[in-house]
């Protein structure tokens, strides 16, 4: 099999007594979607900031490319790191901004683009996530489902090579669910970007996925496709895949 692009191995993480990640081992390949499933709380949010160096972990190893992240320099992980676009779970859009600027903000902070190029570029995503009603409104005035499709907007914009999702479909009805979901496949079609979701949304999320996470008490249940997943003789797992979710 190929190298990973992200590899954790036995992972640790706590904050005070609060003993999170307990020895977390998976491997993200590129191309795929990998999703990470588990009870609420049990340090999925986590395991994405560490990807994405928000935190730091206590023990154990992460790769990027088969390098491990302790072993490279700041300048090294910042080169890895802006591959990486990510969605937060609040969304994280700054209330002063449009929501057209919200959109422009990762095109402009590049510097790369003309005003009207990053426009057009904004414009089409707007339209694609039907949210271009919304281009002259501020976050505080949208619907929760609303601010979702804003945020995913965002995360997608620069079309990065590796995008963390932390739960994209909270909060939207089932239509708007399945189109954030059909967006999240079609775009990886067409760019082939790596995506990491972390979602409750079992069954339907494994339909854009390739490969699978199982976090229970700090560590990794099971990883593998949903063919090896669905095999996998645990009463845990079996009530995950038959959608229950276990909350
Ligand atoms: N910055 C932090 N400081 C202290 N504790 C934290 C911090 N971030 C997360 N935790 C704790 O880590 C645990 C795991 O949180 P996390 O948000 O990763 O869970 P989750 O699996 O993503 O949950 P959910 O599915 O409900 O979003 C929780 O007990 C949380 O309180």
């Amino acid at each position: 099999m190929a190298e990973p692009l992200i590899e954790f191995i036995d992972v640790e993480k706590s904050f005070g007594d609060n003993h999170v990640l307990r020895g977390v081992s998976l491997s993200i390949y590129r191309g795929e979607i990998t999703v990470i499933i588990g009870k609420s709380g049990c340090g999925k949010s986590v395991l994405l900031k560490h990807i994405i160096g928000l935190m730091q972990q206590d023990s154990g190893l992460i790769k990027f490319e088969g390098k491990c992240t302790d072993d490279m320099t700041r300048s090294e992980q910042r080169t890895f790191r802006k591959k990486f676009s990510y969605m937060f779970q609040d969304n994280a859009l700054f209330d002063s901004l449009t929501i057209f600027q919200n959109i422009a903000l990762p095109l402009s902070e590049k510097g790369l683009f003309s005003k009207e190029s990053i426009a057009g570029k904004v414009n089409e995503i707007m339209t694609t996530l039907e949210i271009e009603q919304t281009a002259s409104s501020y976050p505080a005035e949208l619907s929760g489902g609303m601010k979702k499709r804003v945020a995913l907007a965002r995360a997608l914009i620069t079309k990065p090579e590796i995008i963390l999702f932390d739960e994209p479909t909270t909060g939207l009805d089932p239509v708007r669910k399945n189109k954030v979901h059909q967006m999240i496949r079609d775009y990886k079609d067409v760019f082939g970007f790596t995506g990491v979701v972390v979602s409750h949304e079992i069954p339907d999320i494994f339909e854009i996925s390739q490969r699978i996470v199982m976090i229970d008490q700090g560590k990794t249940v099971i990883e593998g496709t949903l063919d090896e997943l669905v095999q996998f003789d645990s009463d845990l797992v079996k009530s995950f895949i038959q959608g229950h979710k276990l909350r």
